[in-house]
């Protein structure tokens, strides 16, 4: 089973302006819409999309707690959530013609609370894949991902993460089966600016070095770069218009897991990885099985050879 790890869910709420924004007046909004978010919801939503069953995990709270777990619920995704107190975030994406998002701070998650989930995660065996994406919520420990990593390493469970920064690098002596940093976050690590697949392979290959399994670096409309021990791969992206790339992420670590538990088959997993973040890009909420599907033929990959070595 295909578990997610959300700490910090959100609301996610969008909202599209016709002109631009007006700082200190009164803006009307042509178009409002919202989704449950947090980075592994949208992975949870995106398996279930592929036909592929996971639990989502994490801490909700209040009406917006309530919303997004009914709404999964709605949608036949199992959860297993830790109830909190205050109410779960609400994130704004601001649709303007460029994207501004406000990511809020999130509810305060006590000592007691995070026990309950790492019990919760304690019962994961050696058949799962935990997911872990997304911000850890202020209250939490700095070392929240290390110690939730560290159980699933204790119980041979296989695990994936998507953060930036220290959460990732602490995390890569674990082991992850998958990391999946842009190219902004990857150079960001290693405090340089990558801007092309090329330029991004050195570093990439650094995270392997330093323990991530697979690694996938994405370069929004620029291709899409895979890495391991034996293989470097690139790809083009498809061709589209962006209507919201909110999840275009998490869609690319969904679709890598849809066809990796399926197949086995690490090229034909970032290929459908590739897609299905375009699909989800080129969408307003996240994509459906039938876009990645149609947009795959696009995607072509170039195995890269020793040159690169
Ligand atoms: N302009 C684009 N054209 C085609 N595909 C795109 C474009 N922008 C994003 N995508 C798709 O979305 C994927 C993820 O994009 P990006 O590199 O921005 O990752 P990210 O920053 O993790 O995404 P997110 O916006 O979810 O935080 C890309 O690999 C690609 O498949
Ligand atoms: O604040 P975080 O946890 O870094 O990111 C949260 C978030 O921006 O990520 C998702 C898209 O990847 C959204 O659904 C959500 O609002």
């Amino acid at each position: 089973m295909i578990y997610t790890l959300t700490l910090n869910p959100s609301v996610d709420y969008i909202v599209k302006l016709d002109s631009s924004l007006i700082m200190g007046e009164l803006n009307r909004s042509s178009n409002e819409t919202k989704f449950p978010g947090g980075k592994g919801i949208n992975v949870s939503r995106v398996l279930n999309k592929m036909g592929v069953k996971s639990k989502a995990l994490g801490f909700v709270g209040g009406f917006t707690g309530s919303y997004i777990e009914e709404y999964l619920h709605n949608e036949n995704i199992a959860t297993d959530f830790v109830q909190v107190k205050e109410d779960s975030r609400i994130n704004i994406k601001l649709k303007t013609g460029e994207e501004t998002e406000i990511n809020a701070k999130g509810p305060a998650i006590t000592e007691e609370k995070f026990a309950e989930l790492k019990a919760i995660v304690s019962s994961l065996t050696a058949e799962d894949i935990l997911v872990l994406a997304g911000s850890v919520p202020s209250s939490l420990p700095k070392s929240t991902y290390e110690e939730i990593v560290k159980i699933c390493s204790d119980n041979g469970v296989a695990f994936v993460v998507d953060a930036e920064g220290d959460l990732l690098l602490n995390v890569l002596s674990f082991k992850p089966l998958l990391i999946k940093p842009n190219h902004h976050e990857l150079g960001d690590l290693f405090g340089t600016v990558l801007s092309t697949p090329e330029e991004v392979i050195p570093y990439a290959k650094k995270l392997i070095e330093m323990g991530a399994e697979n690694v996938i670096v994405s370069l929004a409309g620029n291709g899409a770069v895979f890495v391991n021990q034996k293989t470097v791969i690139v790809s083009t992206v498809p061709k589209g218009e962006v209507k919201s790339s909110v999840g275009a992420g998490d869609s690319m670590v969904a679709g890598f897991l849809a066809k990796y538990t399926e197949l086995g088959d690490l090229t034909a997993s970032f290929q459908y990885s590739v897609a299905a973040g375009s699909a989800t890009a080129f969408s307003l909420d996240l994509c459906t099985k039938a876009h990645v599907e149609e947009l795959l033929p696009q995607v072509q990959i170039r195995r890269i050879s020793k040159e690169y070595r």
